[in-house]
This record gives C-alpha cells, structure tokens and sequence, in this order.
C-alpha cells in the first residue's frame, strides 16, 4: 500500500497483515470514504483487513488522495454519490459483504438546513439499509454519536457513564435529532431478512468528539489562535470534562467491528457501542491545548475571561446575525447556543463493552495519538505559512 505521511502507520499491531497467505475475499463498502473519519477507516482497512479483496469508498466527493491507493494490492474503487439517492445507494452495496455507513452530514453550526441533515442522515441511513436487504448484503456498521445520548436540552452532565447508564436523551438540534433517528432505524434493522434469507446483522458505534490528523475544528481553532497574536481565550472552566477519542482509534474500532459481526452476531447484532481510548478527561479548550500548545498557541485565563450570561448573550446574538445576514452570506460561528451548552456540559464515558464483546483496545495510545495529532497541526501551520 502506498505509504501516506499524514497519517502514517499505525505501529505493530498487524504490520504486514495484508501480505500474509490469508485469503482475499470480502467486499467493504465505506460510506462517507473522502470524510474525516472515512480517509482513517479507509487507511485502516487496507492495513488491518487482511481478508479485502475489494474496498469501495462511496462518497459525495471525492478526495485526490485516492488515486494513490488504487496501485496496491487491494482493489480500490472510488464511487462519486449520494445517500439520499436510492439507486444510487443501491448500485454501490450490491455484492458487498460489508458495508461501513460513516457518511453524514455534522453540522452544529447552522451551515446547512434541518431538512438537509435529516434528509442526508437519516434518509441516507434507511437508503443504506433498504439497499442491504435488497441486495443481500448482511453486516452493517454504522457511525453514530455520543450525541444521541447528549448532552441533552437540560445540559445535565453525563459524568464516566457507560452504555447502560441512565440519562434523559432528549433534544432539539437537527444534528443530534438526525443522529438518534438513524441510530435507531440502524438498530431496528438487525435480524431483518436480505435477499437470500439470511438474517441482517447490524450496530452503531457511538464516538465522543473525535480528534486527530485532518479534524477541522482543531484547525480553526488553531487558525484563530494565530490571527489573535498566538493566544486563544478561556471561554470555559477547565472543570467540564469532555470525552475526546483519537480518530484512529475510532477507526480501528470501526474495522475490528466490520470483522467481529459475523463470528458474533448473536452478541453484537443490534448493539451499541461507545468509542472511547485512553485520552484524558478535559475540558475542550484544554484539551485541543494538548496540541495547540505545542504548536505555540497560549491559553490566557485559568477561569472564563468572560461571564456566562455574556457568552449565552454573545451565543443568541450569532443567531440573530446568522439570519439576518443568510440572504448575502453564511455566517457561521463557532459560538451558538448549541455549542456553548456542549462545551459547558460534562460528557464522559467510561466503558469497556467494546472490549467484552469484540476484544477491542486501542491500536494507539495516547501518547501517539497525541504526537500525531501534533505533527499534523504543525504540518498545517507548515502549509498555511
Ligand atoms: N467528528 C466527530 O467528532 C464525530 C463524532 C461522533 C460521530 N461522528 C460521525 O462520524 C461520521 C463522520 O463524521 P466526520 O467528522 O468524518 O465528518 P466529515 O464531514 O468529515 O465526513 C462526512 C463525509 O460524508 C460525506 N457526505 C456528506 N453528505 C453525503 C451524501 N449526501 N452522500 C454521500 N456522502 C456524503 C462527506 O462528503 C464527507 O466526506 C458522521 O456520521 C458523524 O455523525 C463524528
Ligand atoms: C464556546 C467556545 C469557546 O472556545 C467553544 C466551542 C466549542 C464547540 C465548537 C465544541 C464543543 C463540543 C464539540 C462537539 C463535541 O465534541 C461532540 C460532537 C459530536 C459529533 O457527533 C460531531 C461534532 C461534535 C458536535 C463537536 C462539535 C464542536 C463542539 C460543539
């Protein structure tokens, strides 16, 4: 496989899997392929996965980085489309054994309309669904969120919970909303009878705020640090604790799943998972200083610069700018009411269902993750300069 300097590879664990006598086999589908988390769960199949003979990346667009994958000894196919179209869903899972549905619409920011990311997350998701049953593919992994459990409307925390823990799953935003519906037609899917008779088998996996080589808020954050002389302002107090969780570990995660479902159907089929690693609980600004820190930016401030009224005010003004300005521009802050309420809320999850069920551990620990994560920002100021 063609070595990638951005994301490298991951350190021993099944180094020169691909080469070995194992036969070539399986067909995966990765849905949203060209994404985030797609490009890792995509790089991580061709290392990990000694059993693909076939990886088909679908996706809305498509990356350039792609060609230089076509030239190992893994069929690589790129396929430009769209979820919410059926046929075209359709045409990308036939004579799949796998598919891996990472595609989505993430939009916290008021970028897009409600009915854009219900239609892209959850239309796309029964799409996906419809067009395993049809065609007779049988495993389906499916990349949800911690945010269908929350932070919920009353920004209760969620402190080391684990998948059983109770809590009041209740909300408003279109993201989350989007994100709970499909989990569910995910979930409720398992066991439905595909073309052939066999029955489907199907899970989500739910990462906390994923982290890494090619996560754009780390890079507007960092981007905003420079153009503020190096300095980035506490806006929240360092006691909420975020759960954060290195891409390739979620990755990983996504393929030792891919492989584990069919040897352990019974116990896996229609399950959840969180997907969690060894990161420190923090809280988000704190957090990305883990990498913003030694890429030179400063946090000022052990407590909030600003008092939290004047945030909640600052928060609903970006709204009121957001819709006014929308017939000449996008304005799209960081800062809304929904994000201020996620960053001021506790959310951590401390579980090892993952590890019970599929013998999952991380692939990286946190030191490498962090060491990447940092390479990569500095890469990026590297390429800004
Ligand atoms: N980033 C996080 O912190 C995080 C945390 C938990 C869960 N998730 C979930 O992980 C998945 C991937 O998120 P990401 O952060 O990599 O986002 P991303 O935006 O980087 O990737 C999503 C990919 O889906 C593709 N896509 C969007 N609409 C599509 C459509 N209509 N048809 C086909 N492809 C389409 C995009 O082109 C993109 O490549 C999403 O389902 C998201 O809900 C993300
Ligand atoms: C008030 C600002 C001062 O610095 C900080 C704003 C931070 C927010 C932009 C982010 C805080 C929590 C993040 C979310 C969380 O990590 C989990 C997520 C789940 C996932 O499915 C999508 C991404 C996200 C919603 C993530 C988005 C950014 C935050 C709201």
């Amino acid at each position: 496989m063609a070595s990638d300097s951005r994301f490298g590879r991951p350190g021993t664990v099944a180094a020169g899997m691909a080469d070995s006598a194992q036969a070539q086999k399986l067909v995966y589908l990765v849905t949203g392929g060209c994404g985030f988390l797609g490009e890792h769960v995509v790089r991580m199949l061709l290392q990990q996965e000694p059993q693909l003979r076939e990886l088909r990346i679908f996706d809305l667009h498509l990356g350039p980085w792609l060609e230089e994958l076509k030239t190992g000894p893994v069929q690589v196919t790129a396929i430009q489309g769209d979820v919410t179209q059926a046929h075209e869903v359709a045409a990308a899972v036939a004579g799949a054994h796998v598919v891996i549905h990472t595609a989505g619409l993430v939009d916290v920011f008021g970028k897009t309309s409600p009915e854009t990311i219900h239609e892209v997350n959850v239309q796309g998701t029964r799409n996906v669904i419809e067009a395993c049953v049809q065609t007779g593919t049988r495993f389906l992994v499916y990349t949800s969120s911690m945010e269908v459990v929350g932070p919920n409307v009353k920004g209760q925390p969620f402190y080391r919970g684990n998948e059983n823990t109770p809590y009041e799953a209740v909300h408003r935003h279109p993201y989350p909303c989007s994100k709970a519906l499909a989990e569910q037609l995910v979930l409720e899917a398992n066991g439905r009878k595909v073309l052939g008779g066999l029955p489907l088998v199907t899970c989500a996996l739910r990462p906390t705020g994923i982290y890494g080589e090619g996560h754009q808020i780390m890079r507007d954050f960092y981007h905003q640090g420079l153009r503020l002389g190096g300095r980035l302002f506490r806006a929240i107090p360092a006691s909420v604790e975020h759960g954060r969780v290195y891409v390739g570990n979620v990755a990983w995660m996504h393929v030792l799943v891919a492989r584990e479902l069919e040897h352990r159907a019974a116990l896996m089929g229609g399950q959840v998972y969180f997907c969690y690693d060894n990161s420190p609980y923090k809280s988000y600004e704190d957090f990305n200083m883990e990498f913003l820190g030694p890429c030179g930016l400063r946090l000022v401030g052990t407590h909030p610069l600003l008092p939290y009224w004047l945030l909640v005010f600052l928060a609903a003004l970006n709204v009121l700018l957001q819709w006014l300005l929308r017939p000449l521009l996008l304005y799209a802050p960081l800062l809304n009411p929904y994000t201020l309420a996620m960053a001021n809320t506790t959310f951590t999850v401390s579980t090892d269902k993952a590890r019970r069920h599929f013998g999952y551990e991380p692939l990286f620990s946190w030191e490498e993750s962090r060491t990447r994560t940092i390479r990569w920002v500095q890469a990026v100021e590297g390429s800004a300069q």
